[in-house]
């Protein structure tokens, strides 16, 4: 068995100084390459934390964080990341944000001005995997909000990094946009192989995606419990009425009801 692609060890993180506040204590999990990682827990309890010390936005004061097998000491350049809110920049076509992050990282500079043309070929058949064909010439603003996120998706995804991390991407959406993106993410992780952690409320979500749901507890958080999710791929959106898949979400429903409490 191989080593795991994200590998946290035993992590302390406490923000503002010592006497400041512990987001997560003893954290430990491990994800393997190519696999579908889903944290849920009470609200608070470091989730958000988990994804920045994965990326290396934060380091930790003890512990440590490995991804790809290299300690982190320094923000992640194979990381994709897409939040709740897409901060697309007004002034630019939706392409334009797309091809962002590539005029960011410095090894990508220089090639996005020699090989422009492929970089955009690139993004426009993002923008039709996700379901946006021929948007790429439009503002943010022209787009919905389902839209500019599944633009924010391709964003995450134009460096073709092997990680993908995904803090509450669909949180603002309604239910059946919400339910559409889950598609577009379960068809993209079957094509591209990339490993994805998503953070989540909506345990749904965590189930319908993932291959393995992490619950943690509340704050100062740590993983409590590990689902394995084993509901035959492809999935269909359907499986969330299967008796079986509300059987899940109650049972992590009641595990974090538990945790809260336990706070
Ligand atoms: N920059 C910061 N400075 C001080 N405290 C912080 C900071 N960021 C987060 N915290 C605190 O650390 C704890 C964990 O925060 P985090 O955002 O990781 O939790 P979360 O599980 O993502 O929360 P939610 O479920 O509400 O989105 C919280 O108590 C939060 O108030």
């Amino acid at each position: 068995m191989s080593d795991p692609f994200v590998q946290i060890d035993g992590v302390d993180l406490r923000y503002g100084g010592p006497g400041g506040v512990l987001a997560v204590s003893g954290l430990t999990l491990a994800v393997n390459k190519g696999e579908f990682a889903a944290v849920v827990g009470p609200s608070g309890c470091g989730k958000s934390t988990l994804m920045r010390l994965v990326t290396g936005l934060h380091l930790p004061q003890s512990g440590t964080v490995r991804v790809g097998g290299q300690l982190v000491t320094k923000p992640v350049s194979i990381a994709g990341m897409a939040f709740q809110n897409p901060t697309m920049l007004p002034w630019r076509t939706t392409l334009e944000n797309i091809l962002l992050p590539l005029e960011i990282v410095e090894k990508h500079r220089h090639r996005l001005r020699q090989h422009k043309a492929e970089y955009v070929a690139k993004a426009e058949k993002l923008l039709a995997t996700v379901g946006l064909k021929g948007f790429g010439d439009k503002y943010p603003w022209q787009l919905s909000g389902g839209m500019q996120q599944r633009a924010n998706l391709c964003r995450a995804l134009i460096h073709e990094p092997e990680l993908l991390m995904l803090d509450e991407p669909f949180g603002a959406l309604d239910a059946f946009t919400r339910e559409e993106l889950w598609c577009v993410i379960r068809d993209l992780h079957a094509v591209s192989g990339v490993t994805i952690i998503l953070v989540t409320h909506d345990l749904r979500e965590a189930i319908f995606l993932a291959d393995r749901v992490f619950v943690m507890s509340s704050r100062p958080g740590r993983v409590l419990n590990e689902h394995r999710i084993d509901f035959p791929r492809p999935r269909e959106l359907d499986l969330i009425y299967d008796p079986d898949f509300s059987r899940k979400v109650q049972q992590l429903h009641s595990e974090i009801a538990e945790a809260r409490q336990a706070q």
